[in-house]
């Protein structure tokens, strides 16, 4: 397992060792004994998966506030993706940062994104699949958005994206007033 730093506190890059052969690839995704011992200690809930038609279709930026936040373990399933954590803890020496990662198919790479931060991604190819666990069961009471183009994030596809309606409504990041409180590693 690679593990890359991301300069935010928490917000990991994760490639699994792939083992190949003439069939093609075994990889494991998760596994809670060698994950622990990376310091992701995650008791997930849920799998999600979803599939985008179209090349730069955009969805996010959400969050589910305490107590229903999710921490979130995401992935590529097929094609390729650019995947984007917002850090919105409060009092974070880096509230307010995006980070984003290309995450396909054939790379292999994942993003574990602990709760406080608001997750989003565009897609980079056609019938392009996201594949994530979370810790907490969708709770849309508790669904929070923040509008997609609010952060400064640098979008790979420029140009007006496909969104979904209530993403298309969502209020900027400035007003937004944070549910989580940043509280440093130990
Ligand atoms: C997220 C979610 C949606 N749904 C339903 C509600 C709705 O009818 C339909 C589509 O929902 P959405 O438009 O919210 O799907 P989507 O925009 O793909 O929402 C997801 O976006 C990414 C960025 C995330 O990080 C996820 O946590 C989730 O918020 O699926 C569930 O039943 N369970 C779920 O966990």
């Amino acid at each position: 397992m690679q593990v890359d730093d991301t300069g935010i506190e928490g917000l990991k890059v994760l490639t699994p060792r792939r083992f190949g052969d003439a069939r093609g690839f075994f990889a494991e995704t998760w596994n809670a004994r060698t994950f622990a011992d990376l310091g992701i200690d995650a008791v997930f809930v849920q799998d999600n998966h979803s599939l985008s038609g179209a090349p730069g279709t955009i969805r996010g930026l959400h969050f589910q506030t305490p107590p229903q936040a999710q921490a979130k373990m995401v992935r590529c399933g097929r094609g390729r993706l650019f995947d984007v954590a917002v850090d919105i803890r409060r009092g974070s020496p880096t509230y307010g940062q995006w980070f984003g990662v290309e995450l396909s198919a054939e790379n292999g790479r994942m993003l574990w994104l602990p709760e406080g931060f608001a997750h989003g991604f565009q897609t980079r190819e056609p019938a392009t699949e996201i594949v994530y666990k979370c810790t907490a069961f969708y709770a849309p009471e508790a669904e929070g958005i923040i509008r997609w183009d609010s952060c400064g994030i640098d979008w790979p596809q420029a140009g007006d994206p496909i969104l979904s309606d209530k993403d298309a409504l969502a209020p900027p990041l400035a007003d937004l007033d944070s549910p989580f409180i940043f509280e440093a590693a130990t």
